[in-house]
């Protein structure tokens, strides 16, 4: 046994040494090229020196080929070499760009039959696969990037259908050094020689190793263990919308982020610095926002959480789910644009206002001051908001006065509320709408004026109409009149608005249900009158509908357009500045951020609301997709409506749908109660199969009177059993309470309310109260657990990938075993 074990050892290391010269190899060809790299960058800058246009320009073009290559090069990898095929001959003897034979079938010879009547071929071609493509000074492939065609049958073999591939070798490494070697052999029916000897093969579960590694609070690349059905989406043509659908712990999230790297790889100049990821949440960029770079991707994607996917708005804070509820609904669509109306009528902010009232002196013929207007109470169509804090009704003045022809004009509030209307009528937001609003007035005081009955010369007329506009409109009064009378709308300022209810309660009449506009409004009032207090993520849709609405007084300014991207149409070139650039806040990036998208990913797209889904949708009108989710994690009540309007943002384009049926995270044993509660959320529904067991079943426990001394013991039970991380979940509104529970027990742990716990991943994870998380027997509610709540329950129980405890307080009625009623197991009851 002892001996059998040694000649194991003595070929594994065999087998790494082998592997060690072939990636000292590799960095020995990586340092010329950086050499090159580094050589053209000196000439470019040399070059400039002449100083032609065209030299300059060619100098540019050159230093930022060179300087993209050279921060490839440059990047330090933690494994840049991952993986090698070795393959039988192919069908043609045709090579790829990459050096490499483009056949996916074995030729007709391949295999041939042994004087002992057995099966034996030879391997034709080795393959090393790695995070980018290096070829030798011979243009030989040394190694293949991951994204290459060539290196696809990497992932997709499968011993039922091997193509070319008789032995997978995953290859561990750090830096410069090869660690390990795992070997999976697809044809082990055949006897295969390389260069004359016996194909060795060494250990197996590349994939088992990979799953079993403890977690940190980053997410980890699976580069080198894509598996064939998640290869299929990564590698699907980018043409339009691909749908991905697939249980929790399917490597959705990881094989959406692959995605983009792969999309890069393969039209750069199309989707650099154009791909867009959407996240539910900040936590879960955070936890994501590692894997592009570690994928040579830095700074050509943007991942933004829905909170933040709006110019200088950044959500903070959570509305209760019935508020959620109905800032998320198609219906607030219809809310707003009268809203967005209704807002020309609002108080003025308190230092214009007085401004407009110290211009509306009563003198309409003082000096240089031919025009006037007074501010009344009193409101004009759409309705009329209430000033809060008791102030005026209508911010609107509602008379206009100009002395003209000697004689003063005057419009009165019938006359510009029939000019409002007319205005309003059409579809341009409202703040674009302006000009016409002033070119009716002018129009309806030249006519008041009887301006048309003065002259009968057409083109007479035409003049002193013209010179009539121009000393009516270049007054500071008729500006103060228009700037009240139609004043520049802001979001903000719209939505402060909303949080006066009577106001809400009149622009929401026959869509919300008074007592939802009261709730709306009432949650509006943390933002105060300026409308500056922090937003929830549903207020930031709101927002940006309401940008929409009104046509947003300008958005920050893109980067100015460095002259080199017009004459290269390199998009790329602002990526790499990006990536050269030193690191920016979050808000400064989203102060940068773009508002069209070459390509829009949407990680967890079950839980957009509709409201979200026209946000997001804004992003990518002339994007393809990529969008996964699903539905049994939803934690939106509506999903017809949310389809509709998913429906409306992916538009006509044609869809191609995947579902990824295994599942990466959860051990057999932590699945198992999760389907249970799967199958109370939505009967009928099929969980995906773990691929791995850990022989540990979950723990059931009881808090008994003191809850949060039993959550810190069962925390702290949990950290000793893990070496990585732990994930404590609780109820939303118990998230302060929760990190006061476990203070101090270190940067291990962390508390989540069930919501935060999207998409996430711990290796220990202690739920709390399922009853709880799942709204069932609330002591005002005791009725049973909403779909909803069951399902942001599936999500929470879904978390763990080693140890999973569910701690039952009263409202769980846990059985002797501590098994709270919602996970327990019903099939012997039937
Ligand atoms: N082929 C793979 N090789 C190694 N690890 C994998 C593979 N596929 C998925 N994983 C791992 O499984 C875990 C779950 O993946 P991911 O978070 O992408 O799943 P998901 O489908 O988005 O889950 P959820 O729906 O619960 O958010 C991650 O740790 C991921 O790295």
């Amino acid at each position: 046994m002892a001996a059998q074990d040694a000649t194991v050892d003595s070929v594994r290391d065999r087998e790494i040494g082998a592997e060690q010269n072939h990636l000292d190899q590799v960095y020995r060809r990586l340092a010329e090229k950086i050499h090159e790299a580094e050589f053209l960058m000196d000439d470019a800058a040399r070059r400039g020196q002449v100083g032609t246009p065209g030299a300059l320009a060619e100098r540019d073009a050159q230093v930022f080929r060179a300087g993209l290559h050279l921060n490839r090069l440059n990047s330090e990898f933690e494994d840049f070499l991952f993986g090698r095929v070795d393959l039988l001959p192919g069908k043609d003897g045709e090579r790829g760009p990459d050096g490499a034979y483009t056949s996916v079938e074995p030729a007709d010879d391949a295999v041939r039959t042994g004087p002992d009547g057995a099966p034996y071929a030879e391997i034709a071609e080795t393959l090393h696969i790695g995070r980018l493509g290096v070829l030798d000074a011979d243009y030989s492939p040394l190694v293949i990037d991951w994204r290459a065609p060539a290196a696809a049958p990497f992932y997709r073999a499968t011993p039922v259908d091997p193509g070319r591939v008789v032995r997978r070798r995953v290859i561990r490494s750090k830096g410069r050094q090869v660690l390990g070697v795992e070997d999976d052999l697809l044809r082990p029916e055949l006897t295969v020689t390389l260069d004359g000897a016996e194909l060795p093969v060494v250990g197996d579960g590349a994939l088992m190793a990979a799953l079993g590694r403890a977690r940190s609070h980053a997410m980890r690349d699976i580069v080198s263990s894509i598996q064939a059905e998640q290869d299929r989406v990564i590698r699907a043509p980018a043409a339009s919308v691909t749908e991905v659908g697939g249980g929790p712990g399917t490597g959705k999230t990881a094989v959406a982020l692959h995605r983009a790297a792969y999309l890069l790889y393969q039209d750069r100049r199309r989707y650099a610095g154009g791909i867009l990821v959407v996240s539910p949440t900040p936590l879960l960029v955070a936890y994501t926002e590692g894997v592009l770079p570690s994928l040579g991707e830095e700074g050509q994607v943007a991942i933004r959480a829905l909170g933040s996917l709006v110019d200088g708005a950044e959500a903070t804070v959570y509305d209760d789910p019935e508020v959620a509820r109905v800032k998320g609904s198609a219906r607030m669509v219809k809310v707003l644009r009268r809203a967005a109306r209704a807002a020309l009528d609002l108080p003025r902010p308190a230092a214009a206002g007085q401004e407009a009232a110290g211009a509306a002196g009563p003198d309409p013929a003082g000096p240089g001051g031919q025009l006037t207007f007074d501010d009344a109470a009193g409101g004009t169509e759409p309705p009329a908001p209430h000033g809060r804090a008791g102030g005026p009704a209508s911010g609107a003045p509602d008379r206009l006065r100009v002395v003209a022809f000697g004689s003063r004009v005057e419009l009165d509030a019938e006359a510009l509320r029939r000019i409002r209307s007319a205005v309003l009528g059409g579809t341009a937001p409202v703040n674009l709408m302006r000009p016409r609003a002033r070119r009716l007035l002018l129009d309806a005081l030249w006519e008041r004026a009887g301006g048309g009955r003065r002259y009968t010369d057409p083109e007479l007329a035409a003049e002193a109409r013209g010179a009539f506009d121009e000393d009516i409109s270049t007054e500071d009064d008729f500006t103060d009149f228009l700037d009240a009378w139609w004043p520049e709308l802001t979001p903000r300022r719209v939505l402060a608005a909303m949080a006066d209810e009577r106001w809400l309660g009149r622009c929401s009449r026959r869509i919300l249900q008074p007592a939802e506009a009261r709730r709306v409004a009432r949650s509006l009032r943390r933002l105060g009158a300026d409308g500056r207090g922090p937003l929830s993520v549903h207020d930031v849709a709101l927002l940006d509908e309401l940008y929409a609405l009104l046509g947003a007084p300008a958005r920050p300014k893109k980067r100015e357009a460095d002259p080199l991207d017009q004459l290269t149409g390199l998009e790329e070139l602002t990526t790499w500045a990006d990536r050269n650039a030193p690191r920016r806040s979050r808000a400064e990036r989203a102060a940068e951020e773009r508002t069209d998208y070459a390509h829009v990913i949407v990680d967890e797209a079950q839980d957009l609301t509709p409201m979200q889904w026209r946000l997001v949708g804004r992003r990518g009108r002339h994007a393809t997709w990529t969008v996964v989710g699903d539905p049994a994690q939803s934690s939106w009540p509506a999903p017809e409506e949310a389809a509709e309007a998913r429906d409306e943002a992916l538009g006509r384009r044609p869809r191609r749908q995947f579902t990824l049926t295994v599942n990466y995270r959860n051990p057999a044993e932590i699945a198992k109660p999760a389907a249970r509660v799967l199958a109370l959320a939505m009967p009928g529904m099929e969980a995906p199969e773990a691929v791995r067991s850990t022989g540990v079943e979950p723990r059931f426990a009881v808090a008994g009177a003191d809850a949060g001394g039993a959550v810190r013991r069962e925390a702290e039970r949990l950290l000793g059993e893990v070496d990585g991380t732990v994930g404590v979940v609780v109820a939303m509104d118990r998230r302060a309470e929760a990190r006061r529970w476990l203070a101090g027990l270190g940067d291990r742990v962390v508390a989540l309310g069930s919501l935060e716990a999207k998409g996430l991943e711990y290796d220990g994870v202690l739920v709390v109260s399922p009853a709880e998380i799942a709204g069932k027997g609330a002591p005002d509610d005791p009725g049973g657990a909403s779909p909803t709540g069951l399902r942001v329950l599936y999500v929470a129980l879904t978390r763990a990938t080693q140890r999973l405890t569910v701690l039952s307080g009263e409202r769980d009625r846990p059985d002797p075993d501590g098994v709270p009623d919602l996970l327990r197991d019903r099939s012997q009851e039937a």
